[in-house]
Parts: structure tokens; C-alpha cells; sequence
């Protein structure tokens, strides 16, 4: 059934024309106990949701949703091992990656919970040997450099993970490389020694165009400086395709699997994340794991009143579907944190940028939602200007902590940086949810004929998830609850949130184009004509 045929779909419609005549401001002045009714804790997060466009009515009438969508029933599904992923007809078990080593989990059978300790337990035994300097390379030596190279799901966890615990990674430095633009490798390998460089080549297929070219490359810049046989002890790699790999060249002993059922863009925990753990230690990388099992754990067993990726998970439903909202800002008040909304595009935008269901019928709704965002407070000095007083509708979610890791005192030599940071980030969400009247401006004797400028309108609605600090427990939690979240909506919209079939046309599509921008090649009379004439540009500019 349709979302759209759902019983509390026709109800929140309607309800959404009442709530429409009740801001936010308002919403508080009614009720002054929201702020602690409205929030909610899942592990070390505190999530408060009371700034947003809801009443009790909306929240009952979104429970019903739930029930009427089989949400629960989804996510035990999910849990277990069904094969939700019906398209590629695969299980979706990224959270079997955070069971503890004593838990069970059988698929077909077999015991997965073993295979990931397995693998963990060998990734843990590498990086102790690429830590402690045990692990040489052709020449005896240490390494010094681990760089990364994959692209998408291979890329953007790791890049996002290892920039967040910058203040844990004790181990070599670790650089990514992604793009098939030679510049990101080139620039890279600029002041690299092949002798102290160890390549994780990172890929589920081990076949995406990007990181193979790469690969080919970074091989043969080592084997031109080292030689063939020093490809042994300078490459790595993480894939579930052992075949392919060994055609590269890579022994299987220096392989590290994972499986079809973890999809790309939920694959950090896995072996996806063997550069991260070089960087952090074994250890550590095990705290990011608990972190996320906290956070699967409440999922599977919150009820739904104090059910944060529940909650969060309609709320999303009910901006984008219900009010039409196509965006949502993600703000952490974090530096460490700046790629994190490139990482939650990914995890978001290719799980449910989908209108068909899982069944192939319509989903009858809007779904998805353009995820995009920066580091506070540099934000503030770039787009929130449209947040505030712009006439479209972006919810916002701000992610702070309570302390930093490091901290300085701010200009006044009295308070100390992290705490500036943290009053702008609670300023923004309280700013941007009651605003400033005209009255109230005039009052701070504003000239009326300039006014108008000066209102804020407010009711802006905002979620804001504060942790104690950024660690990697707490950064754990947080990606478990995004996974979560972008599951919630899934299921509420009868999506097949694992699959991600609209890329493939543009990787087919760059394939086809590749031999008119190769040498010899040029614009055909069989292209459309802005694509012939593009590419005549790009042979007149080669010429
Ligand atoms: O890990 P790989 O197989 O190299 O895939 C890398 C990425 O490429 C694909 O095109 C998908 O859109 C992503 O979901 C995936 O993460």
C-alpha cells in the first residue's frame, strides 16, 4: 500500500493546514514545559525536536504512520537478515558490523557475527604491524603514509571519519584520494616517498572506474621508483570481490573482505574503515563500534515516544512529503566535523532519492531531501541569511558538544572558544525558530521605514543533537542515527533504500563518450547537440 493510502496520510494533510496557523513561537508560549517534553535520549545524544512544526496531534498522527506503513515490522525485518533489499535480492546487515564478538547472527545458516570479528581481528593485527613499524616495505623501511583510494561509499565514510577523530590519530598520516581528476592523485603522491607509502585500494566491486584508474596509477608510480615485486608490501586492499582483486595484483593474505549485504554508503564499520583504524589503532576503531551499537540498540528496542531515529525519521517524512520542504541543512558546530554533510549526502540522497517503491509502483509522495550544509559557525557567514529571512522552507540540524577536545580562550581572554561556538549554535536554532517581530524591533528603536529588513520571521524549525564530545563512541552514535533516520523514511515511503540504480546510466553514458575525448576521437552526428558541440569546444580548447 501507498504511503499516500494511508489513513494518517489524509489526516496529517489536513493537519498540516492546522498547524500552519500556530508558529513556533507560539507553540512554546503554550506549553513551557516542550523543550524537556520534546527531546529525547539515544546513548550519549541528546536530541532536542521541540523547535519544529509539530503539536502532540502531529506526533500521534506520525505514530499512526508508523503503524500503518509496517515500520517496526520493517525494521525487524531488516534486523534479522531479510533480503529487504529486494532489487539486488540482498540482506541489508550493516548492523551486524557492531555486534559484539559473543552475539550471533545467522544467515542462511551461517554465523556472520564470527566472519566480522574475523576480519576484524585481521585488520586489527595489519594496522598493529603498520603502527609499530613492523610492517616495512620493499625496502625494509617503515610506512610512514597509508592513502586511501576509493570513491563514493569507499571514500566518504573514511575521509569523514578520520578528519573527525583528527585529535585520536596517533598512527601514520593518512591520506584520501577519490576523484579520476589526475589532480587529486597527483597532488597526493607530490611529496610522497614510494619506499614509506602504503596504498589501500578501497572498493566494494573492485571494478568503479575511478578508483581502478587510480589504482593502475598509483601502481605504477610505485613500481617505476620500487619495482614490481615492492606491489606486495605497498598495496592493500578492501573489496568483496576476490577475483578481481587478485587480477590486480594483490595477494589474497593482504585482502580484507565484507560482504554484499553491507551497502557501500553503511560500510565504515566494515573493512571499508582499514584506513581509519591505521590512523586511530584497533582499539579505538572498536569504541566507534560500540558507538554504533548503542545506537542499534535503542533503535531495535525504544519505544516509539523516546525512539530518536524514529522520531527524527517521520519529522524528516513530514517536512518532506507533507510541507513540501526539499532540503535540509546539516550544521555541525564542529570543524572536525566539516564533511560530514558531504558524507550524510551520500547515505541520504542515494538511499531515497527514489520515486518508485520497492514493489516498482509509484511512491505517490515527494521523497528525499537535498542534504547539504557546512561547518558552524562559517555558515552563519555564507547561507544563513537565507535560512533566516529567505522564503523557503530548510530545516536544520545542528550537532554540538559539550566539551572540545582542545580549547583556547576566546578575545576576552575570559571564555574560552568552544563555549562561543556553543552559545552561536544554540543562538541559531533559537533565532531562526522564534524570530524577532516588528514590534519588538521598533522597540529597540530601529527606524520603522527600515523595519521591515529587520523582522525575522522565525518559525524555522531546527533539531539539535548535543554529545559530550567528539570521540569516536559519540561520532558512532551519531552515523547510527542518520542510518537510521534515512531506514525510517525509507520504510514510510516504501522505498528500496539500498539500492542506488540511478547512477549506473552516467557511469554507461561516460563509458560510451570516453573514445570522442580520447586521442583520435571528436563530436559525432549520432550526439545530441549540445553534447557535439561541447565536445568540439574541448577539441578547439586541446588544439
Ligand atoms: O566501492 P565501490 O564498488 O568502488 O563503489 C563506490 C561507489 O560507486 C557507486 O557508483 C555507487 O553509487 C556508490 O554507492 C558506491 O559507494
Amino acid at each position: 500500500m501507498s504511503v499516500a493510502d494511508t489513513s494518517a496520510w489524509g489526516a496529517l494533510t489536513e493537519h498540516a493546514d492546522s498547524i500552519a496557523t500556530r508558529s513556533i513561537r507560539e507553540l512554546f508560549a503554550a506549553d513551557s514545559g516542550r523543550g524537556a517534553a520534546m527531546s529525547v535520549r539515544a546513548g550519549d545524544l541528546y536530541i532536542d525536536y521541540s523547535k519544529h512544526r509539530i503539536n502532540g496531534e502531529t506526533l500521534r498522527l506520525l505514530h499512526l504512520l508508523a503503524r500503518e506503513t509496517h515500520l517496526f515490522e520493517q525494521r525487524d525485518a531488516m534486523l534479522r537478515g531479510d533480503r529487504i533489499n529486494v532489487s539486488e535480492n540482498r540482506s541489508v546487515l550493516h548492523t551486524a558490523l557492531r555486534r559484539r564478538r559473543d552475539e550471533k547472527l545467522f544467515l542462511d545458516g551461517h554465523d556472520v557475527v564470527q566472519d566480522v570479528h574475523a576480519v576484524l581481528d585481521a585488520m586489527g593485527d595489519f594496522t598493529d604491524r603498520v603502527r609499530d613499524g613492523s610492517w616495512t616495505g620493499a625496502d625494509g623501511g617503515a610506512i610512514t603514509t597509508v592513502v586511501n583510494i576509493g570513491i563514493g561509499g569507499s571514500d566518504l565514510g573514511p575521509v569523514m571519519v578520520h578528519r573527525a577523530l583528527r585529535e585520536y590519530c596517533d598512527g601514520p598520516d593518512v591520506r584520501f584520494v577519490s576523484n579520476v581528476d589526475p589532480s587529486d592523485l597527483l597532488s597526493t603522491l607530490a611529496d610522497l616517498d614510494p619506499a614509506t607509502t602504503l596504498f589501500v585500494v578501497v572498493s566494494k566491486t573492485f571494478s568503479t572506474f575511478e578508483t581502478m584508474a587510480n589504482a593502475h596509477a598509483a601502481r605504477r608510480w610505485l613500481v617505476d621508483e620500487l619495482g614490481e615485486d615492492a606491489v606486495g608490501k605497498h598495496f592493500v586492499a578492501v573489496s568483496t570481490n576476490a577475483d578481481l582483486v587478485a587480477e590486480f595484483g594483490i595477494e589474497p593474505s593482504n585482502v580484507f573482505g565484507f560482504w554484499d549485504w553491507v551497502g557501500g554508503r553503511y560500510s565504515v564499520g566494515s573493512a571499508v574503515g582499514l584506513s581509519v583504524m591505521a590512523a586511530i589503532g584497533r582499539e579505538r576503531f572498536a569504541e566507534f563500534l560500540e558507538g554504533f551499537r548503542i545506537v542499534d540498540e535503542h533503535f531495535a528496542t525504544a519505544p516509539i515516544q523516546s525512539n530518536a531515529p524514529v522520531i527524527l525519521g517521520l519529522l524528516s517524512v513530514w517536512y518532506a512529503s507533507v510541507l513540501d520542504a526539499d532540503a535540509r541543512a546539516v550544521l555541525p558546530y564542529a570543524n572536525d566535523l566539516a564533511r560530514l554533510p558531504a558524507y550524510l549526502q551520500q547515505l541520504a540522497m542515494e538511499s531515497n532519492g527514489k520515486s518508485v517503491r520497492g514493489d516498482g509502483k509509484p511512491v505517490g509522495v515527494p521523497t528525499g531531501e537535498v542534504i547539504w550544509g557546512e561547518a558552524g559557525t562559517n555558515g552563519q557567514h555564507a547561507f544563513h541569511q537565507l535560512l533566516h529571512q529567505g522564503t523557503r522552507l530548510v530545516p536544520a540540524d545542528f550537532i554540538g558538544f559539550a566539551r572540545a577536545g582542545q580549547d583556547v580562550a576566546s578575545s576576552d581572554g575570559g571564555t574560552a572558544m568552544h563555549e562561543v561556538l556553543t552559545a552561536n549554535m544554540f543562538a541559531q536554532s533559537r533565532v531562526l525558530a522564534f524570530g524577532k517581530t516588528r514590534v519588538e524591533v521598533i522597540a529597540d528603536g530601529v527606524d520603522p521605514n527600515l523595519a521591515p529588513h529587520k523582522v525575522m520571521p522565525g518559525d524555522r524549525p531546527s533539531t539539535t543533537i548535543l554529545a559530550p564530545e567528539l570521540s569516536p563512541s559519540t561520532l558512532g552514535q551519531i552515523i547510527a542515527l542518520y542510518e537510521h533516520q534515512v531506514f525510517v523514511q525509507g520504510a514510510v515511503w516504501g522505498i528500496d533504500s539500498f539500492d542506488q540504480w540511478g547512477v549506473e546510466l552516467g557511469k554507461a553514458s561516460a563509458v560510451e563518450l570516453a573514445p570522442a575525448l580520447a586521442s583520435g576521437g571528436g563530436p559525432s552526428d549520432a550526439m545530441d547537440s549540445s553534447t557535439r558541440e561541447l565536445v568540439a569546444a574541448f577539441w578547439k580548447e586541446r588544439a
